[in-house]
Protein backbone atom coordinates (compact mmCIF):
# COMPACT_ATOMS: atom_id res chain seq x y z
CA UNK A 1 0.00 0.00 0.00
CA UNK A 2 1.35 3.43 -0.90
CA UNK A 3 1.57 5.69 1.95
CA UNK A 4 -0.84 8.09 0.60
CA UNK A 5 -3.72 5.75 0.81
CA UNK A 6 -2.65 4.38 4.34
CA UNK A 7 -3.06 7.79 5.59
CA UNK A 8 -6.09 7.98 4.12
CA UNK A 9 -7.43 4.64 5.10
CA UNK A 10 -6.12 5.49 8.86
CA UNK A 11 -8.03 8.66 8.66
CA UNK A 12 -11.20 6.97 7.49
CA UNK A 13 -10.97 4.96 10.43
CA UNK A 14 -10.55 7.64 13.03
CA UNK A 15 -13.38 8.91 11.65
CA UNK A 16 -15.16 6.47 12.55
CA UNK A 17 -14.34 6.88 16.00
CA UNK A 18 -16.53 9.19 18.46
CA UNK A 19 -13.13 11.71 18.45
CA UNK A 20 -14.87 14.79 19.70
CA UNK A 21 -16.67 12.74 22.12
CA UNK A 22 -13.45 10.49 23.64
CA UNK A 23 -11.59 13.99 23.54
CA UNK A 24 -14.18 16.11 26.05
CA UNK A 25 -14.50 12.33 27.80
CA UNK A 26 -11.13 12.17 28.46
CA UNK A 27 -10.47 15.38 30.42
CA UNK A 28 -12.18 13.60 33.25
CA UNK A 29 -10.29 10.33 32.91
CA UNK A 30 -6.31 11.76 32.62
CA UNK A 31 -3.78 8.35 33.91
CA UNK A 32 -2.83 9.21 36.98
CA UNK A 33 0.95 9.87 36.89
CA UNK A 34 3.91 7.49 37.91
CA UNK A 35 1.87 4.33 37.62
CA UNK A 36 1.76 1.72 34.49
CA UNK A 37 -1.75 -0.40 34.72
CA UNK A 38 -1.15 -3.96 32.98
CA UNK A 39 -3.95 -5.68 32.14
CA UNK A 40 -3.08 -9.07 32.90
CA UNK A 41 -4.40 -12.70 34.66
CA UNK A 42 -7.51 -11.07 36.29
CA UNK A 43 -8.04 -7.78 34.50
CA UNK A 44 -6.39 -4.69 35.97
CA UNK A 45 -5.94 -4.43 39.58
CA UNK A 46 -5.02 -1.91 41.98
CA UNK A 47 -5.83 0.48 44.68
CA UNK A 48 -9.42 1.25 43.83
CA UNK A 49 -9.31 5.19 44.01
CA UNK A 50 -6.81 5.36 41.06
CA UNK A 51 -8.83 3.39 38.28
CA UNK A 52 -10.96 5.45 37.03
CA UNK A 53 -9.64 6.25 34.45
CA UNK A 54 -9.06 2.52 33.38
CA UNK A 55 -12.74 1.83 33.77
CA UNK A 56 -13.55 4.64 31.19
CA UNK A 57 -11.30 2.93 29.02
CA UNK A 58 -11.83 -0.46 29.20
CA UNK A 59 -15.27 0.74 28.40
CA UNK A 60 -14.58 1.87 25.57
CA UNK A 61 -12.44 -1.16 24.31
CA UNK A 62 -15.81 -3.21 25.46
CA UNK A 63 -17.28 -1.60 23.13
CA UNK A 64 -15.18 -2.08 20.22
CA UNK A 65 -15.40 -5.57 21.53
CA UNK A 66 -18.91 -5.99 21.13
CA UNK A 67 -19.08 -4.43 17.63
CA UNK A 68 -16.09 -6.91 16.30
CA UNK A 69 -18.06 -9.98 17.82
CA UNK A 70 -20.65 -8.69 15.37
CA UNK A 71 -23.07 -6.88 18.40
CA UNK A 72 -23.30 -9.55 20.42
CA UNK A 73 -23.68 -8.71 24.25
CA UNK A 74 -19.72 -8.46 26.25
CA UNK A 75 -19.25 -7.84 29.56
CA UNK A 76 -17.26 -5.63 32.67
CA UNK A 77 -17.21 -6.55 35.86
CA UNK A 78 -15.62 -4.54 38.49
CA UNK A 79 -14.26 -6.32 41.32
CA UNK A 80 -11.23 -6.99 42.92
CA UNK A 81 -11.70 -10.43 43.93
CA UNK A 82 -10.12 -11.35 47.13
CA UNK A 83 -7.70 -8.36 47.41
CA UNK A 84 -8.09 -6.25 50.02
CA UNK A 85 -11.30 -4.19 50.40
CA UNK A 86 -9.49 -0.62 48.92
CA UNK A 87 -8.46 -2.69 46.08
CA UNK A 88 -10.53 -2.35 43.30
CA UNK A 89 -10.28 -4.08 39.52
CA UNK A 90 -12.19 -3.97 35.86
CA UNK A 91 -12.46 -7.77 33.93
CA UNK A 92 -13.73 -8.05 30.31
CA UNK A 93 -16.46 -10.88 29.57
CA UNK A 94 -16.24 -11.87 26.19
CA UNK A 95 -19.55 -13.07 24.18
CA UNK A 96 -19.76 -16.63 25.32
CA UNK A 97 -19.21 -16.01 28.27
CA UNK A 98 -15.22 -16.15 28.88
CA UNK A 99 -12.60 -14.04 29.57
CA UNK A 100 -11.47 -11.42 26.46
CA UNK A 101 -9.64 -12.96 24.13
CA UNK A 102 -5.96 -12.61 24.78
CA UNK A 103 -5.28 -11.25 21.97
CA UNK A 104 -7.08 -7.97 23.24
CA UNK A 105 -4.87 -7.99 26.54
CA UNK A 106 -2.40 -5.60 24.99
CA UNK A 107 -4.63 -3.29 23.47
CA UNK A 108 -6.33 -2.77 27.04
CA UNK A 109 -2.88 -2.20 28.38
CA UNK A 110 -2.12 0.23 26.10
CA UNK A 111 -5.12 2.29 26.60
CA UNK A 112 -4.98 2.19 29.90
CA UNK A 113 -1.54 3.83 29.71
CA UNK A 114 -2.66 6.64 27.40
CA UNK A 115 -0.99 9.52 28.40
CA UNK A 116 -3.58 11.73 26.29
CA UNK A 117 -6.44 11.67 24.42
CA UNK A 118 -4.76 12.11 21.22
CA UNK A 119 -2.82 8.37 22.33
CA UNK A 120 -5.68 6.95 23.62
CA UNK A 121 -7.59 7.35 19.73
CA UNK A 122 -4.03 6.21 18.34
CA UNK A 123 -4.64 2.82 20.52
CA UNK A 124 -7.88 2.41 19.37
CA UNK A 125 -7.68 2.79 16.14
CA UNK A 126 -4.75 0.72 16.07
CA UNK A 127 -6.75 -1.95 17.41
CA UNK A 128 -10.16 -0.69 14.96
CA UNK A 129 -7.52 -1.22 12.08
CA UNK A 130 -5.53 -4.45 13.28
CA UNK A 131 -8.59 -6.26 14.41
CA UNK A 132 -11.14 -5.40 11.73
CA UNK A 133 -13.75 -3.85 14.04
CA UNK A 134 -16.98 -2.47 11.90
CA UNK A 135 -17.76 0.94 13.80
CA UNK A 136 -21.18 0.67 11.99
CA UNK A 137 -22.07 -1.67 14.13
CA UNK A 138 -24.06 -1.11 17.56
CA UNK A 139 -22.05 -2.57 20.62
CA UNK A 140 -24.01 -3.74 23.54
CA UNK A 141 -22.21 -3.95 26.82
CA UNK A 142 -23.81 -5.40 30.31
CA UNK A 143 -21.53 -4.35 33.76
CA UNK A 144 -21.81 -5.47 37.22
CA UNK A 145 -19.45 -4.79 40.36
CA UNK A 146 -18.88 -6.55 43.48
CA UNK A 147 -19.83 -4.52 47.06
CA UNK A 148 -16.69 -2.38 46.85
CA UNK A 149 -16.99 1.07 48.33
CA UNK A 150 -14.73 2.08 45.24
CA UNK A 151 -17.54 0.47 43.00
CA UNK A 152 -19.93 3.23 42.51
CA UNK A 153 -17.17 5.76 40.99
CA UNK A 154 -15.64 3.06 39.31
CA UNK A 155 -19.34 2.21 37.55
CA UNK A 156 -20.01 5.60 36.68
CA UNK A 157 -16.66 5.74 34.48
CA UNK A 158 -17.72 2.92 33.12
CA UNK A 159 -21.05 4.26 32.07
CA UNK A 160 -19.64 6.89 30.44
CA UNK A 161 -17.22 5.06 28.68
CA UNK A 162 -20.36 3.13 26.89
CA UNK A 163 -22.17 6.55 26.27
CA UNK A 164 -19.07 7.80 24.69
CA UNK A 165 -19.38 5.43 22.56
CA UNK A 166 -22.90 5.24 22.23
CA UNK A 167 -23.07 1.64 22.98
CA UNK A 168 -26.96 0.17 24.19
CA UNK A 169 -25.69 -0.77 27.79
CA UNK A 170 -27.47 -3.11 30.76
CA UNK A 171 -26.49 -2.40 34.50
CA UNK A 172 -26.47 -5.18 35.94
CA UNK A 173 -25.71 -4.21 39.62
CA UNK A 174 -24.56 -6.09 42.36
CA UNK A 175 -23.65 -9.35 41.08
CA UNK A 176 -20.80 -12.14 41.55
CA UNK A 177 -18.04 -12.28 38.57
CA UNK A 178 -19.58 -15.54 37.69
CA UNK A 179 -23.24 -14.64 37.44
CA UNK A 180 -22.35 -11.86 35.06
CA UNK A 181 -20.65 -14.19 33.06
CA UNK A 182 -23.74 -16.12 32.74
CA UNK A 183 -26.01 -13.35 31.88
CA UNK A 184 -23.57 -12.84 28.70
CA UNK A 185 -23.81 -16.40 27.45
CA UNK A 186 -27.29 -16.16 28.31
CA UNK A 187 -28.18 -13.45 26.18
CA UNK A 188 -26.41 -14.43 23.44
CA UNK A 189 -27.61 -17.78 23.47
CA UNK A 190 -31.69 -16.61 23.48
CA UNK A 191 -33.48 -18.59 20.79
CA UNK A 192 -30.74 -20.55 19.77
CA UNK A 193 -30.20 -24.71 20.43
CA UNK A 194 -27.40 -24.05 22.59
CA UNK A 195 -30.01 -21.59 24.89
CA UNK A 196 -28.11 -21.42 27.99
CA UNK A 197 -30.63 -19.90 30.43
CA UNK A 198 -32.75 -17.25 31.10
CA UNK A 199 -30.90 -14.05 30.73
CA UNK A 200 -31.96 -12.58 34.50
CA UNK A 201 -30.61 -13.13 37.75
CA UNK A 202 -33.91 -14.81 38.68
CA UNK A 203 -32.94 -17.25 35.37
CA UNK A 204 -29.60 -18.22 36.77
CA UNK A 205 -30.57 -19.30 40.10
CA UNK A 206 -33.62 -21.09 38.87
CA UNK A 207 -31.67 -23.15 36.73
CA UNK A 208 -29.10 -24.12 39.47
CA UNK A 209 -31.59 -24.86 42.04
CA UNK A 210 -33.78 -27.23 39.39
CA UNK A 211 -30.56 -29.09 38.75
CA UNK A 212 -29.74 -29.32 42.02
CA UNK A 213 -33.26 -30.40 42.88
CA UNK A 214 -33.03 -33.07 40.46
CA UNK A 215 -29.80 -34.72 41.40
CA UNK A 216 -30.79 -35.00 45.20
CA UNK A 217 -33.99 -36.08 44.75
CA UNK A 218 -35.08 -38.41 47.89
CA UNK A 219 -31.63 -37.71 49.57
CA UNK A 220 -32.38 -35.24 51.92
CA UNK A 221 -29.42 -33.17 53.89
CA UNK A 222 -28.21 -35.00 56.75
CA UNK A 223 -26.33 -32.25 57.96
CA UNK A 224 -25.73 -28.59 57.59
CA UNK A 225 -23.19 -26.99 55.44
CA UNK A 226 -21.59 -23.64 57.07
CA UNK A 227 -20.44 -21.23 54.51
CA UNK A 228 -18.32 -18.06 55.30
CA UNK A 229 -19.25 -15.69 52.29
CA UNK A 230 -16.30 -13.27 52.90
CA UNK A 231 -18.47 -10.55 54.01
CA UNK A 232 -18.92 -10.14 49.63
CA UNK A 233 -21.45 -10.46 47.45
CA UNK A 234 -21.35 -14.24 47.72
CA UNK A 235 -23.47 -13.03 50.93
CA UNK A 236 -26.34 -11.85 48.79
CA UNK A 237 -26.38 -14.02 46.12
CA UNK A 238 -26.26 -17.10 48.76
CA UNK A 239 -29.31 -15.51 50.48
CA UNK A 240 -31.18 -15.32 47.21
CA UNK A 241 -30.37 -18.76 45.98
CA UNK A 242 -31.57 -19.77 49.38
CA UNK A 243 -35.28 -18.60 48.32
CA UNK A 244 -35.21 -21.08 45.02
CA UNK A 245 -33.74 -24.39 47.36
CA UNK A 246 -36.00 -24.81 50.23
CA UNK A 247 -34.07 -26.38 53.25
CA UNK A 248 -35.31 -29.43 52.99
CA UNK A 249 -33.08 -30.08 50.30
CA UNK A 250 -30.13 -27.66 51.21
CA UNK A 251 -29.22 -26.77 54.83
CA UNK A 252 -26.86 -23.88 54.83
CA UNK A 253 -25.84 -21.63 57.56
CA UNK A 254 -23.96 -18.47 56.42
CA UNK A 255 -21.36 -16.76 58.31
CA UNK A 256 -19.03 -13.50 56.94
CA UNK A 257 -22.11 -12.15 55.61
CA UNK A 258 -21.83 -8.57 55.86
CA UNK A 259 -21.67 -6.39 53.05
CA UNK A 260 -22.19 -3.02 54.82
CA UNK A 261 -19.51 -2.66 57.54
CA UNK A 262 -16.45 -0.80 56.15
CA UNK A 263 -13.20 -3.08 55.94
CA UNK A 264 -14.70 -6.33 57.03
CA UNK A 265 -14.60 -7.56 53.16
CA UNK A 266 -11.97 -10.47 52.99
CA UNK A 267 -10.88 -9.69 56.36
CA UNK A 268 -9.79 -12.59 58.26
CA UNK A 269 -12.16 -14.75 56.29
CA UNK A 270 -12.85 -16.08 52.66
CA UNK A 271 -11.24 -18.45 49.95
CA UNK A 272 -7.96 -17.21 49.77
CA UNK A 273 -7.37 -16.21 53.72
CA UNK A 274 -8.51 -19.85 54.28
CA UNK A 275 -6.48 -21.33 51.85
CA UNK A 276 -3.26 -19.28 52.22
CA UNK A 277 -2.84 -19.81 55.89
CA UNK A 278 -4.75 -23.24 55.84
CA UNK A 279 -7.02 -22.62 59.22
CA UNK A 280 -10.36 -21.67 60.27
CA UNK A 281 -11.56 -17.82 59.27
CA UNK A 282 -10.47 -15.84 61.79
CA UNK A 283 -13.06 -16.28 65.33
CA UNK A 284 -15.21 -19.29 63.57
CA UNK A 285 -13.59 -21.39 66.52
CA UNK A 286 -15.53 -19.38 69.29
CA UNK A 287 -18.86 -18.98 67.24
CA UNK A 288 -21.18 -21.20 68.19
CA UNK A 289 -22.38 -24.64 66.69
CA UNK A 290 -18.79 -24.95 65.09
CA UNK A 291 -17.90 -28.14 66.76
CA UNK A 292 -15.63 -31.37 65.04
CA UNK A 293 -17.09 -33.16 62.36
CA UNK A 294 -18.41 -29.62 60.89
CA UNK A 295 -18.60 -29.47 57.10
CA UNK A 296 -17.63 -25.91 56.17
CA UNK A 297 -16.87 -23.95 52.50
CA UNK A 298 -15.27 -20.41 52.16
CA UNK A 299 -16.30 -18.06 48.90
CA UNK A 300 -13.65 -15.31 47.83
CA UNK A 301 -14.90 -11.84 47.36
CA UNK A 302 -16.40 -11.95 43.87
CA UNK A 303 -17.60 -15.53 44.55
CA UNK A 304 -15.45 -17.30 41.48
CA UNK A 305 -13.81 -19.29 44.17
CA UNK A 306 -14.45 -21.95 46.84
CA UNK A 307 -12.60 -23.95 49.15
CA UNK A 308 -14.06 -26.44 51.22
CA UNK A 309 -13.05 -27.72 54.71
CA UNK A 310 -13.66 -29.70 57.87
CA UNK A 311 -13.07 -30.38 61.56
CA UNK A 312 -11.44 -33.49 62.75
CA UNK A 313 -11.40 -32.30 66.03
CA UNK A 314 -12.27 -29.50 68.59
CA UNK A 315 -12.18 -26.05 66.34
CA UNK A 316 -9.75 -24.59 68.95
CA UNK A 317 -6.71 -27.31 67.84
CA UNK A 318 -5.24 -26.28 64.73
CA UNK A 319 -4.42 -30.07 64.01
CA UNK A 320 -8.32 -30.29 63.54
CA UNK A 321 -8.54 -28.26 60.79
CA UNK A 322 -8.68 -30.06 57.31
CA UNK A 323 -8.36 -28.22 54.00
CA UNK A 324 -10.20 -29.48 50.93
CA UNK A 325 -8.84 -27.38 47.71
CA UNK A 326 -9.11 -26.94 44.54
CA UNK A 327 -7.47 -29.99 44.11
CA UNK A 328 -9.25 -32.08 46.22
CA UNK A 329 -12.94 -30.50 44.53
CA UNK A 330 -11.15 -31.47 40.89
CA UNK A 331 -10.73 -35.54 42.06
CA UNK A 332 -13.75 -35.69 43.76
CA UNK A 333 -15.56 -34.45 40.59
CA UNK A 334 -13.44 -35.96 37.85
CA UNK A 335 -14.16 -39.02 39.87
CA UNK A 336 -17.91 -38.72 39.69
CA UNK A 337 -17.87 -37.96 36.39
CA UNK A 338 -15.82 -40.47 35.19
CA UNK A 339 -18.02 -43.27 37.31
CA UNK A 340 -21.45 -41.91 35.74
CA UNK A 341 -19.87 -41.62 32.04
CA UNK A 342 -19.01 -45.46 32.24
CA UNK A 343 -22.21 -46.48 34.05
CA UNK A 344 -23.97 -44.33 31.46
CA UNK A 345 -22.09 -46.20 28.53
CA UNK A 346 -21.50 -43.09 26.57
CA UNK A 347 -18.29 -43.11 24.76
CA UNK A 348 -16.55 -39.88 25.30
CA UNK A 349 -13.74 -39.08 27.98
CA UNK A 350 -13.11 -37.18 31.25
CA UNK A 351 -9.96 -35.11 31.44
CA UNK A 352 -8.30 -32.83 34.11
CA UNK A 353 -6.59 -29.60 34.12
CA UNK A 354 -4.32 -28.22 36.87
CA UNK A 355 -1.67 -25.93 36.82
CA UNK A 356 2.22 -26.57 38.57
CA UNK A 357 0.51 -25.47 42.09
CA UNK A 358 -1.37 -28.55 42.39
CA UNK A 359 -0.19 -30.92 45.11
CA UNK A 360 1.58 -33.37 43.43
CA UNK A 361 -0.59 -35.95 45.37
CA UNK A 362 -3.16 -34.97 43.47
CA UNK A 363 -1.64 -34.83 40.40
CA UNK A 364 -0.43 -38.55 40.86
CA UNK A 365 -4.15 -39.59 42.03
CA UNK A 366 -5.73 -37.90 38.81
CA UNK A 367 -3.38 -39.43 36.51
CA UNK A 368 -3.91 -42.95 38.13
CA UNK A 369 -7.41 -41.57 36.73
CA UNK A 370 -8.09 -39.58 34.02
CA UNK A 371 -5.84 -37.79 31.48
CA UNK A 372 -4.42 -34.70 33.39
CA UNK A 373 -2.78 -31.57 31.64
CA UNK A 374 -0.93 -28.59 33.24
CA UNK A 375 -1.24 -25.27 32.04
CA UNK A 376 0.36 -21.83 32.76
CA UNK A 377 -1.83 -20.34 35.83
CA UNK A 378 -5.08 -18.34 35.18
CA UNK A 379 -8.22 -19.41 34.67
CA UNK A 380 -8.23 -18.69 31.02
CA UNK A 381 -5.55 -21.28 30.27
CA UNK A 382 -7.43 -23.80 32.37
CA UNK A 383 -10.84 -22.85 30.69
CA UNK A 384 -9.21 -23.44 27.01
CA UNK A 385 -7.16 -27.15 27.79
CA UNK A 386 -10.17 -28.00 28.94
CA UNK A 387 -12.11 -27.71 25.96
CA UNK A 388 -9.80 -29.86 24.39
CA UNK A 389 -12.03 -32.72 26.10
CA UNK A 390 -15.34 -34.00 25.98
CA UNK A 391 -15.64 -33.31 29.52
CA UNK A 392 -12.67 -31.15 31.18
CA UNK A 393 -12.67 -30.99 34.91
CA UNK A 394 -10.36 -27.56 36.12
CA UNK A 395 -9.10 -26.36 39.14
CA UNK A 396 -7.01 -24.27 40.56
CA UNK A 397 -5.74 -25.64 43.55
CA UNK A 398 -7.36 -22.15 45.33
CA UNK A 399 -10.48 -23.28 44.29
CA UNK A 400 -11.15 -21.31 41.00
CA UNK A 401 -12.78 -23.93 38.08
CA UNK A 402 -15.60 -25.14 36.62
CA UNK A 403 -16.02 -28.54 34.27
CA UNK A 404 -16.71 -28.00 30.81
CA UNK A 405 -18.91 -30.28 28.57
CA UNK A 406 -18.39 -30.04 24.88
CA UNK A 407 -20.94 -29.84 22.87
CA UNK A 408 -20.82 -33.22 21.14
CA UNK A 409 -20.33 -34.55 24.21
CA UNK A 410 -23.80 -33.18 25.45
CA UNK A 411 -25.42 -34.40 22.45
CA UNK A 412 -24.13 -38.12 23.11
CA UNK A 413 -25.25 -37.20 26.68
CA UNK A 414 -29.38 -36.28 25.28
CA UNK A 415 -29.07 -38.98 22.32
CA UNK A 416 -27.47 -42.56 24.13
CA UNK A 417 -30.36 -44.92 25.07
CA UNK A 418 -29.40 -46.62 28.21
CA UNK A 419 -28.95 -50.20 28.28
CA UNK A 420 -29.87 -50.79 31.39
CA UNK A 421 -32.01 -48.59 34.67
CA UNK A 422 -28.27 -48.01 35.90
CA UNK A 423 -27.36 -46.53 32.65
CA UNK A 424 -30.70 -44.49 32.58
CA UNK A 425 -30.13 -42.71 36.13
CA UNK A 426 -26.49 -42.19 35.08
CA UNK A 427 -27.79 -40.58 31.82
CA UNK A 428 -30.05 -38.99 34.08
CA UNK A 429 -27.61 -37.04 36.28
CA UNK A 430 -25.23 -35.73 33.73
CA UNK A 431 -28.36 -34.24 32.14
CA UNK A 432 -28.62 -32.47 35.06
CA UNK A 433 -24.89 -31.64 36.25
CA UNK A 434 -24.46 -29.98 33.08
CA UNK A 435 -27.26 -27.66 34.20
CA UNK A 436 -25.75 -27.19 37.48
CA UNK A 437 -22.29 -26.47 36.29
CA UNK A 438 -21.26 -23.06 35.36
CA UNK A 439 -19.34 -23.39 32.66
CA UNK A 440 -18.40 -19.99 31.74
CA UNK A 441 -16.42 -19.21 34.88
CA UNK A 442 -15.56 -21.27 38.03
CA UNK A 443 -18.60 -20.29 40.25
CA UNK A 444 -18.53 -20.50 43.33
CA UNK A 445 -22.24 -21.36 43.97
CA UNK A 446 -22.47 -24.01 41.90
CA UNK A 447 -19.14 -25.69 42.76
CA UNK A 448 -20.70 -25.90 46.52
CA UNK A 449 -23.96 -27.42 44.81
CA UNK A 450 -21.78 -30.02 42.49
CA UNK A 451 -19.91 -30.74 46.30
CA UNK A 452 -23.22 -31.51 47.62
CA UNK A 453 -24.54 -33.28 44.79
CA UNK A 454 -21.39 -35.32 44.73
CA UNK A 455 -21.00 -36.22 48.86
CA UNK A 456 -24.93 -36.56 49.00
CA UNK A 457 -25.42 -39.12 45.89
CA UNK A 458 -22.12 -41.32 47.42
CA UNK A 459 -23.48 -40.59 50.96
CA UNK A 460 -19.90 -39.61 52.17
CA UNK A 461 -18.81 -37.10 54.42
CA UNK A 462 -15.58 -35.11 54.43
CA UNK A 463 -13.05 -37.45 55.78
CA UNK A 464 -14.45 -40.13 53.07
CA UNK A 465 -13.54 -37.36 50.18
CA UNK A 466 -10.36 -36.45 51.73
CA UNK A 467 -9.19 -39.71 52.27
CA UNK A 468 -8.63 -40.36 48.53
CA UNK A 469 -4.99 -39.19 49.19
CA UNK A 470 -3.03 -37.46 51.37
CA UNK A 471 -1.88 -33.74 50.45
CA UNK A 472 2.38 -33.23 50.21
CA UNK A 473 2.90 -30.64 52.67
CA UNK A 474 3.35 -27.32 50.81
CA UNK A 475 4.29 -23.50 50.87
CA UNK A 476 3.53 -20.62 49.44
CA UNK A 477 6.28 -17.57 49.64
CA UNK A 478 6.09 -14.46 48.27
CA UNK A 479 9.31 -12.54 47.65
CA UNK A 480 9.83 -9.09 46.67
CA UNK A 481 12.24 -8.25 44.04
CA UNK A 482 12.73 -4.66 41.96
CA UNK A 483 12.01 -6.31 38.58
CA UNK A 484 9.38 -9.35 38.66
CA UNK A 485 10.05 -9.68 34.97
CA UNK A 486 13.43 -10.58 35.22
CA UNK A 487 12.04 -14.21 35.85
CA UNK A 488 10.91 -15.89 32.42
CA UNK A 489 9.36 -19.58 32.71
CA UNK A 490 8.64 -22.26 30.21
CA UNK A 491 6.93 -25.56 30.85
CA UNK A 492 4.05 -24.39 32.11
CA UNK A 493 5.51 -22.01 34.29
CA UNK A 494 7.40 -25.26 36.17
CA UNK A 495 11.07 -24.21 34.81
CA UNK A 496 12.97 -20.85 34.92
CA UNK A 497 14.35 -20.10 31.17
CA UNK A 498 15.65 -16.74 33.10
CA UNK A 499 17.57 -15.36 35.32
CA UNK A 500 19.87 -17.73 34.07
CA UNK A 501 21.33 -20.23 36.08
CA UNK A 502 18.40 -19.72 38.86
CA UNK A 503 16.69 -22.94 37.44
CA UNK A 504 19.74 -25.45 38.08
CA UNK A 505 20.49 -23.98 41.92
CA UNK A 506 16.82 -24.80 42.80
CA UNK A 507 16.95 -28.07 41.08
CA UNK A 508 20.51 -29.05 43.30
CA UNK A 509 18.66 -27.77 46.19
CA UNK A 510 15.55 -29.92 45.62
CA UNK A 511 17.66 -32.89 44.50
CA UNK A 512 18.61 -32.99 48.65
CA UNK A 513 15.09 -33.10 50.22
CA UNK A 514 12.96 -36.30 49.83
CA UNK A 515 9.81 -36.21 47.22
CA UNK A 516 10.57 -33.15 46.85
CA UNK A 517 9.24 -30.04 44.14
CA UNK A 518 9.25 -26.65 43.74
CA UNK A 519 9.08 -23.81 41.13
CA UNK A 520 9.56 -20.06 40.78
CA UNK A 521 7.03 -17.64 38.56
CA UNK A 522 6.50 -13.85 38.43
CA UNK A 523 3.01 -13.00 39.80
CA UNK A 524 0.34 -12.01 37.29
CA UNK A 525 -1.61 -10.28 39.71
CA UNK A 526 0.61 -8.71 42.20
CA UNK A 527 3.77 -6.79 42.39
CA UNK A 528 6.49 -10.24 43.71
CA UNK A 529 7.65 -13.29 42.59
CA UNK A 530 5.59 -16.31 44.11
CA UNK A 531 7.60 -19.46 45.34
CA UNK A 532 6.31 -23.05 45.61
CA UNK A 533 7.44 -25.91 47.59
CA UNK A 534 6.41 -29.27 48.52
CA UNK A 535 8.45 -32.07 50.41
CA UNK A 536 7.81 -35.39 51.22
CA UNK A 537 8.61 -34.95 54.72
CA UNK A 538 6.91 -31.98 56.57
CA UNK A 539 10.08 -31.12 58.81
CA UNK A 540 11.55 -30.20 55.81
CA UNK A 541 9.30 -28.34 53.96
CA UNK A 542 10.62 -25.03 55.42
CA UNK A 543 14.11 -25.15 54.84
CA UNK A 544 13.06 -26.00 51.51
CA UNK A 545 11.09 -23.52 50.28
CA UNK A 546 12.67 -20.81 52.36
CA UNK A 547 16.09 -21.96 51.34
CA UNK A 548 14.80 -21.39 46.94
CA UNK A 549 13.25 -18.06 48.33
CA UNK A 550 16.82 -16.81 49.53
CA UNK A 551 17.94 -17.93 45.63
CA UNK A 552 15.40 -16.25 44.33
CA UNK A 553 16.65 -13.03 46.19
CA UNK A 554 20.27 -13.02 45.35
CA UNK A 555 19.63 -13.53 41.84
CA UNK A 556 17.25 -10.62 41.79
CA UNK A 557 19.96 -8.41 43.66
C1 LIG B 1 -0.74 -18.95 43.15
C2 LIG B 1 -2.07 -18.33 42.98
O1 LIG B 1 -2.98 -18.59 43.75
N1 LIG B 1 -2.21 -17.50 41.93
C3 LIG B 1 -3.47 -16.80 41.63
C4 LIG B 1 -3.21 -15.36 41.28
O2 LIG B 1 -2.37 -15.32 40.15
P1 LIG B 1 -0.86 -14.86 40.17
O3 LIG B 1 -0.50 -14.75 38.71
O4 LIG B 1 -0.12 -15.95 40.88
O5 LIG B 1 -0.80 -13.59 40.93
O6 LIG B 1 -4.43 -14.71 40.95
C5 LIG B 1 -5.09 -15.27 39.81
C6 LIG B 1 -6.33 -14.43 39.53
O7 LIG B 1 -7.20 -14.43 40.59
C7 LIG B 1 -5.41 -16.73 40.07
O8 LIG B 1 -6.01 -17.28 38.93
C8 LIG B 1 -4.15 -17.49 40.45
O9 LIG B 1 -4.46 -18.80 40.81
MG1 LIG C 1 -12.35 -14.18 42.62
Amino acid sequence: MSLPSAISAAAAHTEGLPTMLIEEAYKEYPKPEGIKFTYGTAGIRTKGDILQSSCFRMALISALRSKKLGGKMVGVMVTASHNLEEDNGIKAIDSRGEMLESSWEPYCTEAVNANSAKELIAVLDQLVKTCKVDLSVPALVIYGHDTRPTCPMLVKAVVEGLATMGATVIDAGLKTTPQLHYLVRAHNTQGTPDAYGEPTEMGYYDKLSKAFAKLVAGKPPKTTLVVDCANGVGAYALMQLQQHIPESLLKVRALRTDIKTRGALNDGCGADYVKTNQRLPLGLEKEKGIEAGQRLCSYDGDADRIVYYYLRGPPQQKESFRLLDGDKIASLAADHLNDLVKRAGVAIEVGCVQTAYANGSSTKYLEQRVPVTCTPTGVKHLHHAAERYDVGVYFEANGHGTILFSSEAQQKIHETSPSSPAAEDALEQLKSLIDLINQTVGDALSDMLLVEVILRTKDWDCQEWDSAYEDLPNKLLKVNVKDRFMFVTEDAERKLVKPEGLQAKIDELVAKYKDARSFVRPSGTEDCVRVYAEAGVAGELNSLANGVAKLVADFAA
